[in-house]
């Protein structure tokens, strides 16, 4: 089977750093949840550095799914360990790869999903190319895809030298969330939005990622990255691309990627003067943060866009660990209308709320519409909600590495980063990484720091999240 990309269908998938913790966590639990939709069709080849057997791994596989799901349909888990194999081999030695093209022999199209640190990407890219297996595969590499600009074109450098871009899927399990298939099925499907949907009619654009947990055991992979790299430049600039972008040209597996990229390079480089950096209190005695770390757990700024769409319309971000809640939306938030009264008998100078309209995005997706409404009970007018939970509509969605493993395995290319969309997300940050302002201290469960709320001040402070 073919997708609309033309692109064959995995006969195997193989599975570089499968004792490490993502494929704990998300790996073997979302190919399980595709082997229960019937969507897991090839066998799963594991590799890495562990003298295991295929036992072991089996068991490692029941236990990561149990510890997720508390239980398991012992017919779908007998299924797909059925599937399951297991190569030792170090990534620095060329008679891995020698096995792994035994173990793919008589495969006509293996992906290969590389869940290992950034660092030995480019050493299984090259001996898998030395060993003749990379000719026309796909192969899967998770973020982060450089740590600022320049470390991000030498990555991808390194990679071409050995694959082509086509063959490149970069993860980004933002581009595998419900939501930002909402964001633009909602602005193209309802033509309701789309004439509203620039400078004429939005006053503002937030984006807010708020997460209550905080770094917990991953003290050691945080502190050299902080809020920016670690969701900013990746997920969050995802989300501003789905909600400012032009309707994509066509319908071919590439229209997103263009009228993301023409988006993308209408932005303008943020600017050091309207980013906040905070840290909340006790982060640096976590386990693995330096003691005197300056790494941001909190970052709000303002990006511009230069276009006809959005000229003067700031888009606001901000993400933080140790949050009030957990909740990540867009708010577009509409001009006031003038001034009136019309006989309402409305206070002098009455000037209604701005219509906001919310699409949130987790947990959970759903829409929200602020408006303002005068009740015939009411003494005065006030705002109104409409809301709708799209979970209250359907069954239980597919997670992202769902999403994104199916995706790497039948080649529907358009869920992966391509490096032009990295590059450009690299250049509107570049010097918020190059000149960081001072971090400041925030309390847990708040807002983060004051300083945040300036920046949002002429627009009328930070609105939302819409928790429910
Ligand atoms: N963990 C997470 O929640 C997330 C991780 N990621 C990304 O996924 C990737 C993997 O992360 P994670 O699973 O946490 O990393 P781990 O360090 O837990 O796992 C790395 C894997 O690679 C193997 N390995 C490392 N060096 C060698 C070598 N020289 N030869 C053979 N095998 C080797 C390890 O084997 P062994 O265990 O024996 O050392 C292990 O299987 C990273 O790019 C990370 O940024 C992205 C999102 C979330
Ligand atoms: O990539 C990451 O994303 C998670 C948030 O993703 P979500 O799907 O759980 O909302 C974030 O907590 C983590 O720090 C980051 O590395």
């Amino acid at each position: 089977m073919t997708t609309d990309e033309s692109r064959a269908e995995a006969d195997a998938l193989v599975v570089f750093g499968i004792t490490g913790d993502l494929a704990k966590v998300m790996t073997f639990y979302s190919l399980y949840k595709l082997e229960g939709r019937g969507l897991l069709t090839c066998p799963v080849i594991g590799v890495a550095v562990d003298d295991w057997t295929t036992e072991q791994l089996i068991q490692r596989a029941r236990s990561s799914i149990l510890a997720k799901l508390g239980q398991l349909d012992e017919e779908v888990f007998a299924r797909f360990a059925g599937r399951l194999s297991y190569l030792s081999g170090d990534f620095a030695d060329e008679r891995t790869y020698q096995r792994v093209a035994d173990a793919v022999r008589g495969f006509d199209n293996p992906v290969y999903y590389l869940e290992i640190p950034p660092f030995l990407f480019a050493t299984v890219i090259k001996g898998l190319s030395e060993a003749g297996l990379t000719k026309t595969s796909r192969v899967v590499v998770e973020k982060p895809f450089g740590h600022d600009l320049a470390s991000a074109r030498a990555l991808a450098a390194e990679l071409h030298h050995y694959i082509d871009e086509s063959q490149l899927c970069r993860i980004d399990h933002y581009l595998g969330k419900m939501g930002i298939e909402e964001v633009l099925y909602l602005r193209f499907a309802n033509s309701i939005f789309e004439p509203l949907w620039n400078r004429t009619y939005v006053k503002s654009v937030e984006i807010t990622m708020a997460e209550a947990f905080g770094v917990e055991t991953r003290g050691h992979f945080y502190d050299p990255v902080g809020a920016l790299r670690d969701v900013v430049v990746n997920h969050l600039m995802q989300v501003v691309a789905a909600t400012a972008m032009e309707p994509p040209p066509g319908s071919g597996g590439d229209a997103i990627r263009l009228a993301q990229i023409s988006l993308l390079r209408a932005i303008r480089t943020a600017e050091p003067e309207n980013y906040v950096r905070g840290q909340h209190e006790g982060y640096t005695a976590i386990a693995g943060v330096a003691p005197d770390s300056t790494t941001e757990t909190f970052a709000a700024l303002r990006l511009d866009i230069e276009n006809w769409r959005w000229s003067g319309v700031p888009f606001f971000i901000r993400t933080g660990k140790l949050m009030p809640v957990s909740q990540t939306e867009v708010r577009v938030i509409f001009r006031e209308p003038p001034e009136f009264d019309f006989g309402f008998g409305l206070d002098r100078g009455h000037r209604p709320g701005n219509v906001e309209l919310v699409v949130k995005l987790d947990p959970g997706t759903g829409i929200r519409i602020v408006l303002d409404a005068r009740r015939a009970t009411g003494l005065r007018p006030e705002p109104i909600t409409l809301d709708m939970e799209f979970a209250d509509e359907g069954g239980e969605g597919p997670t992202p590495y769902e999403v994104l493993l199916h995706a790497a395995m039948i080649g529907r290319m358009a869920r992966f980063s391509k490096q032009d969309v990295v590059e450009e997300n690299w250049r509107i940050l570049q010097p918020l990484v190059e000149s960081p302002p001072p971090v400041q201290p925030y309390q847990p469960a708040t807002w983060g720091p004051a300083a945040a709320a300036q920046l949002t001040a002429d627009y009328g402070g930070w609105h939302g999240p819409w928790v429910v």
